[in-house]
């Protein structure tokens, strides 16, 4: 997978030369550029903003540097990329989405500042490229560069051959529609508390059951949201009883 990212602060994607993104770098799996958007000013202030029409406060990225950025980056006639922008208006972002993307072979992100960037350079990518406005969440950030450590965190650990152990996939969070059971290791007994009993038990079926359980429980009380979204098929008969 090829990823490019454009922004003022390209110092901001130092830590993905760490860890596992390192590692999916340095063996192929993920080729990633970081750009300086002020590569694409040509004034000697190299400006990248101005102020609003209709007022307001703050200031909005203009649109020429973005402009340019995106046709350098995604040159018109070749296999465009997605183009991902985070933003507070943007639609959810979701180990869903983080699969979709997975399958993506390049990603252009646009890390927006300030008051975000002038929307018609989204719809004038929107005319050569998919474009996806994403949020992480209800809250407000400085930029989007945060947002993208965090999806690329996400959609890089999905790529084939990075998590070693690809099991590890299977039972996370979200990874079917449920929180994740607790999970814990040695000592078997910790400053008095001690790790229940059925998983020391090697009975493998009674393990799978008391962590889908824990599952559900853990979903109920902290994300009713999740089981509401549950296709009926994953509520297992005993529990539509419960
Ligand atoms: N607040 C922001 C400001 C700029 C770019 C993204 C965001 C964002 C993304 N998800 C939540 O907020």
């Amino acid at each position: 997978m090829r990823v490019d990212v454009v922004s003022i602060f390209p110092e901001y994607f130092a830590p993905l030369d760490l860890s596992l993104i390192g590692r999916a770098r340095a063996s192929g799996t993920l080729q990633l550029a970081v750009h300086d958007l002020r590569t694409w000013t040509h004034d000697v202030h190299r400006t990248v903003d101005d102020t609003p029409y209709g007022g307001g406060p703050g200031m909005v990225m203009r649109p020429e540097p973005w402009g340019e950025a995106l046709e350098a980056l995604a040159p018109p006639g070749g296999n465009p990329p997605r183009l991902l922008v985070p933003t507070p208006a943007g639609a959810p972002f979701t180990q869903a989405l983080a699969h979709e993307l997975a399958a993506e072979p390049h990603l252009l992100f646009a890390c927006g500042r300030y008051e975000g960037i002038d929307q018609r350079v989204l719809e004038h990518a929107a005319s050569r490229m998919p474009v996806t406005e994403v949020s992480l969440g209800d809250y407000v950030l400085f930029g989007g560069e945060v947002a993208v450590l965090v999806i690329l965190e996400a959609v890089t650990r999905l790529l084939p051959g990075v998590l070693g152990n690809v099991g590890s996939l299977d039972d996370e969070s979200h990874a079917h529609g449920l929180l994740e059971a607790p999970m814990y290791t040695k000592p078997a007994v910790w400053r008095g508390q001690e790790v229940p009993t059925v998983l020391r038990s090697g009975d493998h079926g009674k393990i799978a059951r008391w962590r889908r359980d824990e599952a559900l429980a853990r979903t109920v009380a902290r994300r009713p949201d999740m089981i509401a979204a549950l296709p009926p098929e994953c509520l297992d008969p005993r529990d539509r009883a419960a």
